[in-house]
């Protein structure tokens, strides 16, 4: 059995985990994190009085398996790097980190030989999209990328977002100068990650969609992925927990364990 802490419990994410953990019987839930909760009670959460609520890292004294990160893009860094010092596997699905804090956390995790993976997004389709993306790249060097989110997402661009232009200006390894236009609007152009430009929508109705569009001379590719229910994510999540049991590194990517 594989013990589990879900940080970020409450949440949207959180709540489909903990259906997830609680529904598996591979899985136990061990206890749950989130800074802002008041009460430490897990009957007042809907939870098994065994789980142990934190509201503090510091009270985590008895570390399980796995810790399961479905935090927010501000928390998911100092969240992570606990985890791991802590001997926890380290599953994140929270978006923000930056590079060089997903590095960071590779290189504390792989010194320890503690498996664990950082997935911009669980879903199937996303992960195809992306790898897609970066075989179009060698071949079509122009690419913009919109992305459209729930109103309530946090950050811009999503983690997924930004891990396609990561993952496309790899395959190209150089920048992509844009045409120079004035921008009566500023950012009408969108967000730039070397020369690849990057929009984001947020709007009602919206679950997480997002269309890489590549342009060349006479004709354009558009590879584009929907998310209608966040449901969706959950397969990966499954994978990803058995999967960081078996590993000795961090990988950044769902596509690393398929
Ligand atoms: N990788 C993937 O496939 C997916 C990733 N995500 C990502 O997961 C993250 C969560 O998304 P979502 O559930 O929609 O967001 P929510 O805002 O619904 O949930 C975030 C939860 O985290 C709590 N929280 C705040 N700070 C911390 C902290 N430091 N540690 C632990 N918990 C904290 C919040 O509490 P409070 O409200 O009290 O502040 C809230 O309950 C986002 O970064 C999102 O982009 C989402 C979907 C799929
Ligand atoms: O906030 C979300 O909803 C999502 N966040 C992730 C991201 O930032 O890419 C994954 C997916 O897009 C849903």
């Amino acid at each position: 059995m594989i013990s589990v802490i879900i940080a970020g419990f409450n949440g949207t994410m959180g709540q489909k985990a903990v259906q997830l953990i609680t529904a598996s019987p591979e899985f136990q839930l061990a206890g749950a994190y989130n800074p802002h909760v008041t009460s430490r009670r897990a009957t007042d959460y809907g939870l098994d009085g065994a789980v142990s609520i934190y509201n503090d890292l510091q009270q985590i004294t008895t570390p399980a398996d796995v810790w399961l990160d479905f935090s927010t893009p501000g928390g998911v860094a100092n969240n992570a790097q606990f985890a791991i010092t802590q001997g926890m596997h380290p599953v994140i699905g929270t978006s923000g980190l930056t590079a060089e804090q997903q590095h960071r956390l590779q290189a504390t995790a792989n010194a320890r030989q503690l498996g664990g993976i950082i997935a911009p997004n669980f879903g199937v389709t996303a992960v195809l999209m992306m790898k897609f993306a970066q075989q179009a790249a060698t071949y079509l060097k122009r690419a913009e990328i919109v992305e459209y989110h729930h109103e309530d997402k946090l950050d811009a661009p999503s983690g997924t977002a930004l891990n396609t232009a990561r993952l496309i200006y790899a395959a190209q390894q150089a920048d992509e100068p844009q045409p120079s236009s004035e921008q009566d609007l500023l950012g009408t152009r969108g967000g730039d990650y070397h020369g690849i430009k990057i929009h984001a929508v947020r709007l009602p109705g919206f679950v997480a969609d997002e269309e890489v569009i590549f342009g060349g001379p006479g004709e354009t590719l558009t590879i584009k992925q929907s998310t209608t229910d966040r449901q969706s994510f959950m397969a990966g999540v499954k994978l990803a927990i058995t999967a960081v049991m078996q590993r000795q590194d961090l990988v950044i990517g769902l596509e690393n364990i398929l």
